[in-house]
């Protein structure tokens, strides 16, 4: 893959950066900016070289069209912050607002397109309308740089179709996670273990049965627990529950038992009424999840399961929160899966928390990041990544 350094001069050059600006936000407001700062690095390589820098990122999943809710607005703000410059922010994606934007751009400054994925044509599944768009976007530089680490999984037009179309290299945050990611791939040391949760149940599923091959224990909490206790034949409440996934589930389990892997569930779980940060917390057994009632975190007891599972590991990779960490009264489940990395790390262990929410529940719960051997800043790509999948957005990028 070539490298920024590899593009030559680039005073005055059009440079179209995709960078992962997907972060999380209460209202207006980025309550981590962990995947912004985590851009930095390229973006000031770029402008102290005097390049014009056009940067185009996705927020949320919108439906293909302009949504206020999902501007890149904060992200802008945020960014021309810690830039120390401005941002200027179009306000589409490649029409006049974009076009008038990237022309009015002096060398050294630096210009965000609104959410990508206001356009349809970014997600789409149509080869030829994704090309079609990559094909404007290029029209707006001369060559692509591919910083996004946290979306080069997806084969959308900001991450594959536009390096097709333009000069293209790596950015510095692409080539960092695939150096430590590395470290879990090629030949882990042992006692490998993954300790999965979070909320996008069916897109993390599918990377189990994969991992069942390589990790020696896997853990699982978060909002992927439910359809694990439903599997087993018991009862979830009004908990998450992907029906649809249970005899997949089934399977694994039978998988797992076959390998020889490990696979360590909660033995109880904090519930609640409501999906609410003050609704009152009890605790209940893993079994026996009365109707009604929303699991939001695993309990106690489960805690101290999992840490017994982590702290002796030698390679330990956690994607997805324990629980609904954002509301304090369920913050606990992920608050001892960190400390529990962090004291595998002080034994030797090479600790990797991956996964947008992840990383900013180990910031936001107060832990040093220097705990931890590294915080990758995508969540379904770096669990690809260590599943050893091709990832699309740098297959493209090899020549
Ligand atoms: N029991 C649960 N029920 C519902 N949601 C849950 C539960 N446990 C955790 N979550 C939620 O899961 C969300 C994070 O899930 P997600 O799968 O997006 O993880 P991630 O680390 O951000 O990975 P990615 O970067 O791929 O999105 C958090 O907002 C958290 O509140
Ligand atoms: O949050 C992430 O994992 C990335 O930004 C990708 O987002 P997506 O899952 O909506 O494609």
């Amino acid at each position: 893959m070539k490298t920024i350094e590899d593009l030559g001069d680039l005073r005055g050059k059009r440079v179209l950066v995709r960078s992962d600006f997907n972060v999380p936000l209460d209202g207006t407001t980025i309550t981590d900016d962990g995947r912004v700062r985590a851009a930095l690095p390229t973006l000031q390589a770029l402008l102290a070289a005097g390049a014009r820098v056009v940067v185009m990122a996705h927020l949320g999943r919108p439906k293909g069209a302009p949504d206020d809710k999902y501007s890149l607005k904060p992200v802008a703000d945020r960014l021309s912050e810690l830039l120390g410059q401005p941002v200027a922010l179009a306000t589409d994606v490649v029409g006049d607002s974009a076009r008038s934007t990237v022309e009015a751009l002096q060398d050294g400054q630096i210009a965000l397109l609104e959410n990508i994925r206001f356009d349809p044509r970014e997600t789409s599944k149509v080869d030829a309308e994704r090309a079609e768009l990559a094909g404007e976007l290029a029209g707006l530089a001369d060559v692509f740089v591919s910083d996004g680490f946290g979306v080069v999984h997806r084969k959308q037009a900001s991450v594959y179709d536009v390096a097709q179309v333009l000069p293209h290299a790596v950015g510095k945050l692409v080539l960092k996670e695939v150096a430590s990611l590395r470290k879990a791939t090629d030949d882990p040391a042992r006692p490998y273990v993954v300790v999965l949760g979070g909320s996008k149940v069916s897109d993390k599923l599918g990377v189990i049965a994969n991992l069942l091959t390589k990790a020696d224990r896997l853990l699982i909490g978060g909002g992927m627990v439910f359809t694990f206790l439903a599997a087993k034949g018991y009862s979830v409440g009004a908990s998450l529950l992907e029906a649809d996934q249970i005899e997949t589930v089934k399977g694994y389990l039978a998988q797992a038992e076959e390998a020889g892997v490990e696979i360590v569930l909660p033995t109880d779980i904090v519930v609640a009424d409501e999906f609410k940060a003050d609704s009152p917390a009890q605790v209940v057994p893993a079994d026996a999840i009365p109707d009604g009632k929303i699991g939001l975190d695993i309990g106690p007891a489960s805690r101290e399961l999992f840490a017994s599972k982590i702290v002796d590991a030698k390679t330990v990779v956690w994607n997805g929160p324990a629980g609904v960490f954002e509301f304090e009264a369920f913050s606990g489940g992920t608050r001892a899966v960190a400390q529990a990395l962090v004291d595998a790390g002080k034994n030797g262990g090479f600790t990797i928390v991956g996964g947008g929410d992840s990383a900013a529940a180990v910031r936001t719960l107060g832990f040093d990041e220097a705990g931890f051997g590294h915080i990758s800043t995508g969540g379904g790509a770096s669990l690809e990544f260590l599943e050893g999948k091709t990832l699309p957005g740098i297959a493209v990028l090899e020549d």
